[in-house]
């Protein structure tokens, strides 16, 4: 079964958890845009929704879903995203996509964090997946220099030749070759080198569930987050 069939699948699972009338968060990625198509097909029986990154607000608007900034919203009942990698305690890697930060802020305000993935994603440990750091520009240097003594290698992400530049005007840096035993105390520490905006681990705030497609159907794994 190809990759895009379980997105898919996993996607129209996790459009049953969307609850009725309200203003839900919306992630970014080729899986959250499977789930964006899915919920344009509901759109009439929510409110509207707050979108993880300028790619997700448009696709959200584009199907006639309204996009509402997280300052004017109460209450977010659940934040649906897609993960890099996801452990079977709910500790995820994200950022592939570059919306991190904004991700993080959504996920930190929802009630419930559903992460949809193909089984791909699941791991034992963190870490294969270069782990994405959202940096202020002028400390790109300093923070890669953190990062490469914790043993691992911090790339400034190309795209198109030039470096990679957040929706929030800031830098990316992959870090390659990360083993990561203890997800929680990693993320603390590097939440606390200064010049780092967000750190691609999501452990203080993991998925409370995850829904994964397999060629057999969706799991669910439930995390007590
Ligand atoms: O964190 C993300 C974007 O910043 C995505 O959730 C992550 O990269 C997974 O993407 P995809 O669904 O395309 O595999």
């Amino acid at each position: 079964m190809a990759q895009d069939d379980l997105k898919l699948s996993v996607a129209r699972a996790a459009v049953k958890y969307v609850p009725e009338g309200k203003i839900i968060g919306v992630g970014t990625g080729s899986t959250a845009n499977f789930f964006i198509d899915e919920l344009a097909k509901i759109k009439d029986r929510i409110t509207g929704a707050v979108a993880s990154s300028k790619a997700t607000a448009e696709r959200l608007a584009a199907h006639g879903i309204r996009v509402f900034n997280l300052t004017e919203v109460e209450e977010i009942p659940v934040y649906i995203d897609g993960a890099d990698e996801i452990t079977r305690s709910g500790a995820m890697i994200k950022g592939g996509g570059g919306a991190l930060t904004r991700e993080k802020i959504i996920a930190s305000a929802a009630a419930r964090f559903i992460c949809i993935a193909d089984e791909s994603k699941l791991v034992a440990t963190l870490g294969k997946f270069p782990l994405p750091v959202e940096v202020i520009p002028m400390a790109y240097k300093l923070v890669a220099g953190k990062l490469d003594a914790l043993g691992g290698r911090a790339e400034l992400r190309i795209r198109d030749g030039k470096p990679f530049v957040t929706d929030n005007g800031n830098l990316i840096l992959d870090v390659f070759g990360l083993q990561i035993g203890h997800p929680l105390r990693l993320e603390e520490k590097i939440n606390n080198f200064t010049g780092v905006v967000t750190v691609g681990l999501f452990a203080q705030r993991g998925a409370d569930l995850c829904l994964l497609g397999s060629p057999d159907g969706v799991g669910t794994l439930e995390f007590g987050n």
